[in-house]
């Protein structure tokens, strides 16, 4: 028996609370409208390769979903599918009510502005400053030298560069580079900001302030982003929903805490692995939210069982911790209390 009862600290994290919540607008993501609409993508490329097949995807107003996927998956061509750098082979790209998957090529330039990008190695023009990094896309669409200044000057500050206008690429460090990248995605005030593997080239502490930016600008500026990644860890940061890839195809999509609540759900055994499939006798328990009851150790207290923990991890879900916990309950309340479990809200799977 490992452990008879829980301490009030091994779980006084856990609670019924869900975790992630409304952001600034004080509207539930799941009723705002959908700004990027894919239906039936596909993509075969000239060698046969087929990248993307039969996709599916919104993303809602103001909201972040991360596409997490191995190397191959199709992130890549989905992405780049949105901005129609790559023409589906057949289905629909739709960005803020305009199917761009119709669109002749001058309007499908104009359509763009409304969509900002940054990339894994930031693709930046080595010769330019870092304001004239940030300019580049106002001079293409002709805003004058004037405005082109002061909105420089204002994106700047928003990505905290204001100091290093002047400097040059080869004079940043990678974040400060993301940063010039997430200017200059922003200069023509898009509504969308798609993220290639942003944060691949950079150390975990800048990681994690690029990420922290991104979420200030989806909350400040409502913009809606669409990233995708190979890392976890940046779905767990950022992101209110996923959809995750595999062989050209979506697996599995949903808001993180829809899908943290469903029976089975790959997004839960991903984030939280524990040994499949369960041991016969075992319950396994997902927990979303924040510190409001000891759950377990008032299982014990109040139903005169003994519960064994064999396994589990508790993890921030954009700052909120959520936990799955496998254990044993034993003893005659046994019944009664995953009748109280199950009361509270709580997944609760018996194997
Ligand atoms: N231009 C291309 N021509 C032919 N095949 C391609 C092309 N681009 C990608 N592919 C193939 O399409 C499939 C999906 O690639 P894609 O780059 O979209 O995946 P990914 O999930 O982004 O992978 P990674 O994380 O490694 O970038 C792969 O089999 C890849 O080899």
């Amino acid at each position: 028996m490992i452990g008879s009862g829980i301490s009030h600290n091994a779980d006084r994290e856990f609670s019924t609370t869900p975790a992630g919540s409304a952001t600034s607008s004080g509207i539930p993501p799941t009723t705002r409208s959908p700004v990027i609409e894919l239906r039936q993508l596909r993509k075969v490329y000239a060698n046969g390769v087929v990248a993307l097949d039969g996709v599916d995807l919104s993303v809602r107003e103001g909201e972040i979903l991360g596409v997490l996927g191995r190397s191959g998956a199709g992130k890549s061509t989905l992405l780049r599918c949105v901005n129609l750098l790559e023409r589906p082979t057949s289905g629909t790209v739709t960005v803020d009510g305009r199917e761009l998957s119709a669109l002749g090529r001058g309007e499908l330039r104009a359509a763009r502005q409304r969509i900002g990008m940054i990339h894994q190695h930031f693709a930046l023009l080595s010769s330019r400053t870092v304001a004239g990094n940030a300019a580049f896309p106002l001079e293409i669409a002709g805003v004058p030298r004037d405005q082109r200044a002061a909105r420089v000057r204002e994106l700047l500050e928003l990505v905290g560069l204001a100091d290093k206008a002047a400097a040059v690429p080869a004079q940043l460090s990678g974040g400060q580079k993301q940063r010039v990248g997430i200017a200059r995605a922003l200069a023509a005030g898009p509504s969308v900001l798609l993220s290639d593997e942003a944060t691949s080239a950079l150390d975990p502490a800048t990681t994690q302030s690029i990420l922290a930016l991104l979420r200030r600008l989806n909350t400040e500026l409502g913009l809606t982003i669409l990233l995708i990644t190979h890392e976890m860890q940046v779905v767990k940061s950022i992101c209110d929903s996923v959809a995750i890839m595999s062989d050209g195809r979506i697996e599995e999509a949903g808001r993180i805490t829809d899908l943290i609540a469903t029976p089975g759900a790959a997004l839960t055994r991903e984030i939280f692995p524990l040994p499949e499939p369960a041991p016969p006798g075992t319950v396994t328990v997902t927990f979303a939210g924040q510190a409001d009851e000891p759950v377990m150790s008032s299982l014990v207290r109040k139903f005169d069982v003994d519960v064994n923990v064999l396994g589990g991890s508790l993890e921030e879900l954009r700052g909120a911790p959520v936990g799955r916990l496998r254990v044993r309950i034993e003893g005659k309340g046994a019944a009664d209390a995953l009748g109280y479990l199950t009361g509270l809200g709580l997944l609760v799977e018996v194997a």
